[in-house]
């Protein structure tokens, strides 16, 4: 821990995060004092096994008390995989920990991430920081995305001056439009975010029942097919794309939009599913207040060279991955989740109206010590 220009000190924070798609855990270390970042350390990427990925899909949907030897097994999984791969890294002061979201229903039963962090605290002897999304929801927020605060931190650690948008391709998009002049994430106008849709979640899933395969790597069976205009309108018909932001989504939402192009064939399915994943951007992006200086893509959808092309078509800015911008696209929402864990730390908020939704800037997730009195 050390002390620069700020009265809050700087953390080494390693963060962790296991998305949507079920690939594996992203950890990765960034020195913040929760409001700049004034480093990027080390990452490291740990897969999930298929037996591991199996376990887990079996358990998405589930709340805390449901179907419990299911849970607990997608639990074991979850709490070794961050074991093994956190403690590889040292000198850490604070962990920041999003476990493996497997339900989201901010306006019915809440959001609920597997994960224990107690109890990481106690494998890693590190406080670690967990639980960031219950707060939020239980003020009336969205729980998601989280993200946000961090893409502004980004935008300034840029040094940018225009609007930017940031682009999460995971098995759910989401999008963050940031204004880098306004000094603080919660001042009204410094953000807007939400969930723009599904985006590569329904194209894992079309590969992983017709081909056995986990992904359509680099878009290969998409850029062979034709996309079904029909499929693809009724799915624009949603009324998820015309409501206003704030909004979110569970990874499962539009699992029935698979049904949409059941009697296609392969190639065909993997293009429409592709475009309906693109088309769920474009309409997100006439949320936003004004267009965006440039489109910054992370996740792993910014691989998929038919989705990017797609996005780059339709678009008035330039769409590059954030790689672009000398950023980590493999590893930015772990950071994220570190940039989150030192402002959990320090006390400052990680939502406000402009990304959840939630009515006053809050700070979300608790805090557990390996013993008591660490990191005072
Ligand atoms: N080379 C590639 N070509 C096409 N798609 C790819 C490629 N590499 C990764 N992907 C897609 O990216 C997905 C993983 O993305 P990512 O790790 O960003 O998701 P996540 O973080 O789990 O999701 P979320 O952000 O919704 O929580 C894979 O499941 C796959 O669909
Ligand atoms: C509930 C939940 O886990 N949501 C994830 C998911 O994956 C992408 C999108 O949906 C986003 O809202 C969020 O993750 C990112 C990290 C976020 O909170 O910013």
């Amino acid at each position: 821990m050390s002390k620069r220009n700020s009265s809050r000190p700087v953390l080494r924070v390693l963060g962790a995060m296991s998305g949507t798609s079920l690939d594996g855990v992203d950890a990765a270390v960034v020195e913040t004092d929760g409001q700049r970042i004034t480093g990027f350390g080390p990452s490291a990427y740990r897969r999930y096994s298929d037996a591991e990925r199996a376990c887990l899909r079996a358990a998405l949907g589930l709340w805390p008390g449901e179907a419990p030897d299911r849970l607990a097994a997608a639990e074991a999984v979850i709490q070794t995989a961050h074991a093994e791969l956190l403690s590889g890294f040292e000198g850490i002061d604070l962990v920041g920990f999003h476990g493996q979201t497997l339900a989201h229903e901010p306006r019915g039963r809440g959001t609920f991430q597997a994960g224990n962090g107690a109890d990481l605290a106690r494998t890693l002897g590190v406080p670690v920081a967990w639980d960031f999304r219950s707060a939020d929801v239980a003020m009336g927020g969205e729980g998601a995305p989280l993200a946000p605060f961090y893409h502004h931190a980004l935008a300034r650690h840029l040094s940018g001056t225009r609007p930017m948008a940031f682009l999460n391709l995971g098995g759910v998009g989401n999008l963050t439009w940031v204004d880098p002049l306004h000094p603080a994430p919660e001042t009204p106008g410094a953000l807007l975010s939400f969930d723009t849709g599904p985006a590569n979640a329904p194209i894992d899933d079309l590969m992983q029942a017709r081909r056995g395969l986990a992904y359509d790597r680099d878009g290969a069976l998409a850029a062979q097919g034709t996309v079904a205009e029909g499929a693809l309108e009724l799915f624009l018909d949603d009324p998820y794309f015309s409501r206003l932001p704030p909004k979110s989504l569970d990874r499962n939402d539009f699992a029935t939009m698979v049904r949409l192009v059941g009697e296609l064939c392969d190639a065909d399915a993997a293009a429409t599913l592709t475009a309906m994943s693109a088309s769920a951007v474009l309409r997100g992006m006439e949320h936003l207040p004004h267009p965006p200086e440039r489109l910054l893509v992370t996740g792993g959808g910014r691989l998929n060279p038919v989705l990017m092309e797609m996005l780059a078509v339709s678009l008035d800015c330039p769409v590059v991955p954030v790689e672009d911008a000398g950023l980590d696209g493999d590893m930015l929402e772990a950071q994220a989740f570190a940039f989150l864990a030192a402002r959990v730390y320090h006390g400052l908020p990680t939502s406000c109206a402009g990304t959840t939704g939630v009515k006053m800037a809050i700070g979300g997730g608790e805090i557990s010590r390996p013993t008591a009195g660490a990191l005072s």
